[in-house]
């Protein structure tokens, strides 16, 4: 038989649940109900912020982050719909604390004390349009969030999603600069879904596991800039003229594929997050001291006579701590890395003078 202690406590709870306290707040892995939670959290692992957290990308790579053991405390910041997505992550049973920020006002609480600060924040592409054709609303946005980053945690990390990516990278550099905390090490441009599709195709031309394939992407991230290096593919592999060609093209054109296959309703979301996860666990590794870890990245470079430029970098407690050469290129390589550049230069050009307007 139960004691009436015990129906006691019962009651208590269960009223507790029908008669939530008017000061609840977000945090935690529940509405925190005071003196009727327990600290959660405190397990060793790295606070990490989303920016952008409620749209299309932001959630699903919400959700993953939630399952990254390596993430101790998880930050979730929109202008729109973050009580929402914060209240339905936080009941994943996973290790890490879910916060939600709500609105520019919210936007330092969010930031303070974080390791690394991911942004997805910003509209994407509709059919027909260039990834260019986002910098008149994205880069204000970038700007706005980079400030924030420049107050409130100066030491983290940044991934940077937001397209025009080879033009948002150079407008974080100019306001960290601006506000005297520029790390060149700690800015990475994302261009991992690049590598993520470069992988997936070329599995696909040679019959392969995806898993097992490894192609480094550089250049940047948008059109003639993706440039993959086929000639330098793991496992070792040669392709005909015909196979490099639609590769190449279709690793170039593969963001505006989903684009149009989505016909208005946006860009890549779930591919992205899957490959911003990819790469934050790398950041987040290397940030932990773990030897050997190498990812692709569009990063502040002298690789070429560009400022920035993404190649194969090694990640580690300060960030980027090695850039590597670009290593042999083949004839039609080399003609690619020439346009490439041209692209390049005018995107990190516009990206520079905006910042410093
Ligand atoms: N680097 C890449 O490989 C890559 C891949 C896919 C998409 N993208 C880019 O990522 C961005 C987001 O794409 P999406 O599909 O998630 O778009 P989305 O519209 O679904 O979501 C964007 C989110 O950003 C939020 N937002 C807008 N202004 C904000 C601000 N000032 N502060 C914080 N949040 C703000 C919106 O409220 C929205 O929730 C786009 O610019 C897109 O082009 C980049
Ligand atoms: O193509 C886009 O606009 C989104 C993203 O940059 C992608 O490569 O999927």
């Amino acid at each position: 038989m139960e004691s009436s202690a015990s129906i006691n406590q019962r009651i208590a709870r269960i009223s507790a649940h029908l008669n939530p306290p008017t000061n609840s707040q977000m945090e935690g892995n529940c509405v925190l109900r005071r003196g009727n939670c327990r600290a959660k959290g405190g397990s060793p692992g790295f606070k990490v912020a989303i920016l952008g957290a409620a749209g299309g990308i932001g959630q699903p790579l919400v959700m993953l982050m939630k399952m990254n053991p390596l993430v101790s405390v998880l930050h979730l910041y929109d202008v729109v719909n973050t009580p929402g997505v914060t209240s339905d992550i936080s009941h994943m049973d996973t290790g890490a604390v879910v916060r939600g920020f709500l609105g520019k006002e919210q936007l330092e609480d969010a930031l303070t004390g974080m390791d690394l600060v991911i942004i997805p924040a910003g509209v994407p592409r509709k059919p027909g349009m260039t990834r260019d054709d986002l910098f008149n609303i994205n880069a204000g946005i970038v700007k706005t969030l980079c400030e924030g980053i420049s107050k409130c945690c100066p030491k983290a990390i940044v991934n940077l999603i937001s397209n025009p990516v080879n033009s948002t990278v150079p407008i974080a550099a100019e306001v960290f600069k601006k506000a005297g905390i520029y790390d060149p090490r700690r800015l990475l441009g994302v261009t991992m879904l690049d590598v993520v599709r470069a992988n997936t195709f070329v599995a696909e031309v040679l019959g392969l596991d995806p898993r097992e394939v490894d192609v480094p992407v550089v250049g940047g991230h948008a059109g003639v800039t993706i440039l993959p290096l086929l000639s330098q593919v793991k496992p070792p592999c040669s392709f005909t003229t015909k196979e490099t060609e639609y590769l190449t093209s279709r690793i170039q054109n593969g963001g505006t594929e989903v684009v149009e296959a989505k016909a208005g309703a946006g860009s890549a979301t779930l591919s992205m997050a899957y490959a911003a996860v990819k790469f934050a666990d790398a950041c987040l590794r290397g940030l932990r001291g773990d030897a050997g870890v190498v990812e692709c990245a569009f990063v502040s470079s002298q690789v070429t006579e560009l400022p920035f430029f993404a190649t194969r970098v090694r990640l580690g407690r300060s960030g980027v701590e090695e850039i590597y050469p670009l290593g042999p290129l083949n004839e039609y390589e080399r003609a690619g890395l020439e346009k490439a550049k041209k692209e390049l230069a005018e995107s990190i050009e516009k990206g520079i003078s905006f910042a410093r307007k």
